[in-house]
């Protein structure tokens, strides 16, 4: 499935991510988490019109992505973030409750959309972000993340979707 530089990519970042009990932070390798996902993404969803990112971490590879195929990057945010008129969906994550926010304007109807965030834990989060785009009108053609507790069963909420993760945790 991956070429032997993919596989390279994923075993680079997997040295990469540090074990920090007790508190949910995660590190990694930009570059090559930049060309796993490029790679990824030209063969599994090439014709996709914005990349959302989710926050936080998400960010930090929306924008990348987006840069790297010359389209649109929209951020879904945290409560009271957003300026102007926004959907609203509370949601719960491995640790807690949250609402997420994205702007009414941001998407338009039909636009296929690839969402992008670091971790698949319960899956929560990602469940929200496609019920805020749904929302807009547009198109979910993927959900993509760096890492994922499958312990945690996070697909469950999301089996209506395209969902990939590069590195798969099965320990709690
Ligand atoms: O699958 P779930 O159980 O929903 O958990 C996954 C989410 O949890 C983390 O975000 P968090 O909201 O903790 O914060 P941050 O990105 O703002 O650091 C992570 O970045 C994912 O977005
Ligand atoms: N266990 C975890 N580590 C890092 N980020 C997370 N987001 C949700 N659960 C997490």
């Amino acid at each position: 499935m991956y070429s032997a530089e993919d596989n390279a990519r994923i075993e680079l970042i997997k040295k990469h991510i540090g074990e920090y009990p007790d508190f949910p932070k995660k590190g990694i390798i930009f570059k090559a988490v930049k060309e796993l996902f490029l790679s990824y993404i030209k063969s599994s969803c090439p014709d996709i019109d914005a990349v959302v990112g989710l926050d936080a971490r998400g960010f930090l590879f929306s924008l990348l992505i987006a840069s790297e195929l010359s389209i649109g990057c929209v951020p879904i945010r945290k409560k009271g973030k957003l300026p102007g008129e926004t959907y609203s969906v509370e949601y719960q994550l491995e640790y807690g409750v949250d609402v997420f926010q994205l702007q009414k304007s941001a998407l338009k109807p039909g636009q296929k959309v690839l969402i992008v965030d670091d971790l698949i834990a319960t899956g929560g989060t990602l469940e929200a972000a496609t019920k805020l785009i749904e929302k807009s009108g547009a198109v979910v053609v993927e959900c993509l993340a760096i890492m994922e507790l499958t312990p945690l069963k996070g697909r469950d909420k999301l089996k209506n979707y395209k969902v990939h993760s590069f590195i798969q945790y099965d320990e709690d």
